[in-house]
């Protein structure tokens, strides 16, 4: 079980510390929430903090955006250019952007692609890009903010494409993300999911190294 925990929920006047401080206490990636006030009831950071993130934490750490922003096609090389490793889009976008062509941009530049899904947003909404990306995002909370409620009826989303990975041979990571802790990970591993995002339940524990091996060892 891969542990991401996410910046969001970091101390924003020390950006680079914390990012270091998750990879000291065994994070296995960094997630990194961009957000436009569009797509989102929110803005976060760009490009530019990514790519001070990047500094920080030097060249092997993996750093992993999650792009809440309706002109995906648009910024992704800045994010590639900031030196990320994994760039997620959001499957809501169908029709107003072309995610085949935005997924087959990312890969071409050499960053792994994802594709996230919200929680009214049905699975299948995914189908015709799974052979296209290296990771699906189901998120357990309505995007925009940290700190929110975990939504289980989402896992049953998470099996469904487990079974459908199965069945195909396919080898995309299943990565969920809102309101995730020591409480929630079993259920999510149990789902079938690989890649866990936890933003106040790492960056706010007493001890972040003992919460992320709590959520890794579920
Ligand atoms: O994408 C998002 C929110 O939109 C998440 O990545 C959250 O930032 C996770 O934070 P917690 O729910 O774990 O506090
Ligand atoms: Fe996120």
């Amino acid at each position: 079980m891969l542990i991401a925990p996410s910046l969001l929920a970091a101390d924003f006047t020390q950006i680079g510390n914390e990012a270091r401080r998750a990879f000291i206490a065994g994070a296995d990636w960094l997630h990194l929430d961009v957000m436009d006030g569009h797509f989102v009831d929110n803005v976060s950071f760009g490009p530019d903090v990514c790519a001070a993130v990047r500094r920080a934490v030097g060249p092997t750490a993996f750093l992993d955006a999650h792009l809440m922003i309706t002109a995906p096609d648009h910024y992704y090389p800045r994010f590639v250019k900031a030196g990320v490793n994994l760039i997620c889009i959001h499957a809501e976008l169908d029709g107003q952007v072309d995610l085949s062509a935005t997924l087959r941009g990312i890969r071409e530049a050499g960053v792994q692609c994802g594709l996230a899904v919200n929680p009214a947003t049905p699975w299948e909404a995914c189908l015709p890009y799974l052979e296209a990306v290296d990771m699906v995002l189901v998120m357990s909370v309505v995007p925009g903010f940290g700190g929110q409620s975990f939504m289980g009826e989402v896992l049953d989303k998470v099996r469904a494409l487990a079974a459908w990975r199965k069945e195909h041979g396919a080898s995309f990571l299943i990565q969920m993300d809102g309101g995730i802790g020591a409480e929630q990970a079993p259920l999510c591993r149990e789902a079938g999911a690989d890649c866990l995002v936890a933003g106040s339940s790492t960056f706010r524990a007493k001890s972040m190294s003992d919460a992320i091996m709590t959520m890794r060892n579920a």
